[in-house]
């Protein structure tokens, strides 16, 4: 096999440090926590309702004539930092206003409350499809999660910072 195909390879495959992270069921939010040995901090990047794109829309799992009808959703961007100054990971939730109903309203006011600390409290995991591709700003995990029955789509990229963390 030539040397430079195995060099393709190797840019297609996460560092073997993330792999646990990228495949790890159960809430990130506890996971992160544990490794920086206190509370997450929070920094909300955006808020607020969007129209999806056709990409969004493909990523929440919607199919044909659902993908050209124009779908508003509630759209929560945040920075989640560890133990150190810079970010560990960046990520964007995605929820669909029809999964925005009963108990699951108190995903729109949660303010610095890591969605986490909801979506695994009476449980330790929940059901979900799970996909990892990597992004120009770092390894992404992209879960479909189906919370009681409401669909939230949760992307996750773990930034150069915690991959250079030393806890
Ligand atoms: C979904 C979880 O919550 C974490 C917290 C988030 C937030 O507060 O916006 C977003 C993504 C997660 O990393 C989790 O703990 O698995």
């Amino acid at each position: 096999m030539p040397t430079n195909s195995i060099a393709s390879i190797a840019t297609s495959l996460p560092p073997i440090e993330l792999v646990s992270w990228l495949n790890a069921e159960g809430s990130l939010t506890a996971m992160l926590e544990e490794k920086a040995g206190q509370p997450l901090r929070v920094e909300r990047t955006f808020e607020g309702y969007r129209l999806l794109t056709l990409q969004q829309k493909q990523q929440l799992g919607l199919q044909g004539s659902a993908l050209n009808r124009p779908l508003l959703a509630w759209i929560r961007e945040v920075q989640l930092y560890g133990n150190d100054e810079r970010p560990w990971v960046g990520a964007q939730s995605i929820f669909p206003l029809s999964s925005l109903k009963g108990n699951a309203r108190r995903l729109q006011q949660l303010k610095g409350t890591p969605i986490g600390y909801v979506l695994f409290k009476r449980r330790r995991t929940v059901p979900n499809q799970r996909f990892v591709r990597q992004t120009s700003e770092g390894w992404q995990r992209q879960t479909r999660y189906d919370w009681y029955g409401r669909l939230l789509l949760i992307s996750e990229t773990f930034l150069p910072a915690f991959l250079s963390s030393d806890t």
